[in-house]
């Protein structure tokens, strides 16, 4: 993917409240404004990389690009699961994101057990590839030269 690593920020909007209360698993949604943006060499699936929320400190994260077949949504999200456990919601705030690789294609399941396991490996495939010396060089890259501009690219 050649628009690899890609740079995103925008305000956390709601989505459909699945993430948390079906799955255990919160995803910050991105506006559609951000979602209509994106490159169009940026297939839907499962990513990973880097994020930071309101300019604060750099976790690592997952994220889904898609329609998530499971629930056959309408319309195409970009959400990011951030691999830190924060003390409270940020609605609102911007988040910052640094998409570095791929992971896998969204795909459906035959129980939601199942696609929280697969969620999970996804976390654990990131956080062994984020450990790597070359991204975490380009963590450092982005975030530092970028944090106090509005930017959709890369
Ligand atoms: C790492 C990751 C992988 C995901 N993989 C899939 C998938 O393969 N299929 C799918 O339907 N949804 C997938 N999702 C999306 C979830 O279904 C979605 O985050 C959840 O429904 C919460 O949506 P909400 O923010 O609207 O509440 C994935 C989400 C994450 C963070
Ligand atoms: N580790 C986390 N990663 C992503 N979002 C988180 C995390 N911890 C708390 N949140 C909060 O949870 C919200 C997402 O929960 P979710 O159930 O997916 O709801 P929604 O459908 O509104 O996106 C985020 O917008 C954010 O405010
Ligand atoms: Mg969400």
């Amino acid at each position: 993917m050649k628009t690899l690593p890609f740079f995103c920020r925008g305000k956390v909007v709601r989505g459909f409240g699945r993430g948390s209360k079906e799955l255990g698993i919160p995803t910050a949604n991105f506006p559609d404004s951000v979602v209509e943006r994106l490159p169009a060499d940026i297939s839907t699936g499962i990513y990973f990389g880097w994020a930071s929320v309101g300019g604060g400190d750099i976790h690592k994260m997952v994220m889904s690009i898609g329609w998530n077949p499971y629930y056959k949504n309408t319309k195409k999200s970009m959400e990011a699961h951030i691999i830190h456990k924060f003390k409270e919601d940020f609605y609102g705030d911007v988040l910052s994101v640094l998409i570095l690789g791929y992971i896998r294609p969204e795909r459906s399941f035959n129980s939601l057990d199942s696609l929280v396991a697969a969620i999970h490996n996804d976390i654990e495939e990131a956080q062994r590839r984020l450990d790597s010396p070359e991204y975490r060089k380009l963590r450092d890259d982005f975030f530092t030269s970028t944090r106090d501009h509005i930017l959709n690219g890369h």
